[in-house]
């Protein structure tokens, strides 16, 4: 009974009991999806997204190469022919994902669902020929692979620097299994480290100046604004109708990013933040030699330290 109703709990409040009590639950092993290397062909035909995916291998600079290949091991290592919801994230690391989801092939993923994070994603997915699904149908999603605008020693992260972190962390939730990649430039001892434009705040529209002098008098971000758009007058809006809110923090704060979290959410007019705390199970890294950094947990979804490996490419 009471495992039934741990169940239903976000993921960052299981992160905590178990903590607090030492539970541990059980995760399967994860095999091998037996996933072959292939290029396939451009499935998509919208200018929009043309940019976003991949071309070939040959047109790739070395950072996109980095993302592609984190991408790839995250898929292969996460989405298991068994897994029937997906939760595609945001960002340009994302496309990769995709596309080697799409790789397993028709047989598999026809009886998949993908739910997206945003505008993006669901583009991804509908272009891909993937079946289009929605977290109010599926709340309960197999594994999320998402992107990430930095990510910590302890898997915390910073994500929202395409302004998608609200649908992100409510499929980082859903999920059974969060996963994050991202390039090595990603891959951070603290937040905030190499990301400087502040940690991405979603706002209502008309609490925006409220929240704005919250953060800057009473939270202690000076430096936080609005965050405005590049080709529209005015502010950037996201896919909710919100405003954005770039606030940084100094380092001593931010090393203790579940704190800070907390408190910004506590500001009425605040949405959602983005900073994404004991939510994921493993981040992968591209690197320019070809290998992957992984950082996971000792054992996978419990609260232990989180460890460091190469994956050699070769691999
Ligand atoms: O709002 C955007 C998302 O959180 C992205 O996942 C994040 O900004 C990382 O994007 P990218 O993979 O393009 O660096």
């Amino acid at each position: 009974m009471l495992l039934r109703a741990l169940a239903y709990l976000p993921r960052t409040h299981l992160y905590h009991i178990r903590r607090s009590f030492g539970i541990k639950f059980d995760k399967m092993p994860l095999p091998s999806t037996g996933v072959v290397e292939t290029s396939i062909p451009r499935p998509i035909t919208m200018p929009s997204l043309l940019e976003a995916l991949p071309i070939t291998a040959k047109t790739l600079s070395v950072i996109e190469q980095s993302k592609r290949l984190a991408a790839y091991k995250a898929v292969d290592r996460h989405v298991r022919p068994e897994h029937k919801i997906i939760g595609i994230g945001s960002g340009s690391t994302v496309p990769y994902v995709v596309e080697r989801i799409v790789a397993q092939g028709h047989d598999l993923n026809k009886h998949r669902v993908f739910i997206p994070t945003g505008f993006q994603s669901k583009e991804l997915i509908v272009m891909s020929k993937l079946n289009l699904g929605d977290v109010d149908q599926y709340p309960t999603i197999d594994v999320t692979i998402d992107g990430a605008d930095e990510v910590d020693t302890d898997l915390n992260c910073i994500k929202g620097g395409g302004a998608c972190h609200l649908r992100e962390k409510v499929l980082a939730e859903a999920a059974k299994t969060f996963i994050l990649v991202a390039d090595h430039r990603k891959n951070v001892e603290y937040l905030g480290q190499n990301f400087t434009a502040g940690v991405p705040i979603e706002v209502v529209p008309f609490a925006y100046a409220k929240v704005l002098q919250n953060l800057q008098h009473v939270i202690g971000s000076p430096n936080a604004t609005l965050r405005m758009a590049k080709a529209k007058a005015g502010p950037v809006v996201s896919d909710n109708g919100n405003f954005i809110i770039d606030a940084p923090f100094p380092r001593d704060v931010m090393k203790d990013p579940y704190t800070i979290m907390a408190r910004i959410k506590m500001l009425t007019g605040v949405v959602e933040v983005g900073l994404f705390c004991h939510m994921a199970e493993a981040a992968y890294f591209g690197n320019e030699d070809g290998s992957v950094t992984l950082k996971k947990r000792m054992v996978p979804d419990v609260a232990t330290p989180v460890i460091e490996e190469q994956i050699p490419s070769s691999e």
